[in-house]
């Protein structure tokens, strides 16, 4: 069935944080992750291109290390990517890169997407039904369940728990504006792996929805053979 909803770009002021702020310590590479090339162009800018190519339109911020900012023009003059997007500065953790992007943002009414910059596989589906189900319930946070069994390490022994239950988060989350804007108020703790433990903790309730095994983030040097491997599949295989 055709998709016969009018993009919610036509009700909501949509925007994308993209976080790019990061060195890449597990990639072991002098090139911070998003920067290597994937399939002939940067991570970074199939990134980009995914939310640009969504229905929801949204306005693009990409936070990136000050020291970068330049290496960043650069590539996009090399590749001549003229996709309209917003730089900001990236922060010490990714809690403070999206700190500094989501208070660049004075509208309280709009929808915002906080998307990793080296998860370069997502597809233009997901990010409009990630903005569609914030609409609906003011959080929506992308997760797939887990295809491994799952045991809990305790004192040296260990038991199984449920698998069914257990889901493996991912981005994008989408959030109001309102929502998201008042939990990046909260001081900074080493639990905030991601926007939906810092909403968590601010009080509101997460919506997950279904996410995608292809939607891998870059962390090691093989998830960029991976990745390619990935981008070279057949899009009607794509999951
Ligand atoms: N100070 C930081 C740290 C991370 N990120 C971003 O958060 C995303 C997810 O983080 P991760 O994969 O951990 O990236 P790195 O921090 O770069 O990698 P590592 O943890 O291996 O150093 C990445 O797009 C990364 O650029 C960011 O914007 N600002
Ligand atoms: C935000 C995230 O990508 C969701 O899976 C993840 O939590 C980032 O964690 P990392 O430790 O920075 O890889």
């Amino acid at each position: 069935m055709p998709n016969l909803q009018s993009p919610i770009s036509n009700l909501f002021k949509t925007y994308a944080i993209i976080v790019a702020g990061g060195s890449g310590s597990r990639m072991q590479s002098a090139l911070p992750k998003q920067f290597i090339e994937l399939c002939g162009e940067p991570v970074l800018m199939h990134t980009i291109r995914a939310f640009k190519e969504s229905l929801s339109s949204p306005q693009i911020i990409l936070a990136l290390h000050t020291s970068y900012q330049e290496l960043w023009a650069q590539l996009c003059s090399k590749h001549n990517f003229t996709i309209p997007h917003t730089v900001i500065a990236g922060g010490e953790t990714r809690f403070h890169s999206v700190k500094n992007a989501v208070d660049s943002i004075k509208d309280l009414d709009a929808l915002i997407a906080v998307h990793d910059a080296v998860r370069p596989l997502v597809s233009a589906a997901i990010i409009d039904e990630a903005y569609q189900c914030a609409a609906d319930d003011g959080t929506a946070v992308t997760a797939v369940k887990s295809r491994d069994s799952i045991r809990q390490a305790n004192n040296g022994a260990s038991t199984s728990l449920n698998r069914d239950g257990i889901y493996l988060v991912q981005t994008p989350q989408v959030f109001k504006a309102a929502i998201l804007n008042k939990a990046y108020k909260q001081p900074y703790t080493d639990n905030f792996t991601d926007d939906a433990s810092v909403v968590e903790q601010s009080g509101v309730a997460i919506t997950l929805i279904e996410g995608s095994y292809d939607n891998i983030k870059i962390t090691f040097p093989e998830d960029i053979t991976i990745a390619e491997a990935l981008i070279n599949k057949k899009p009607s295989t794509l999951s």
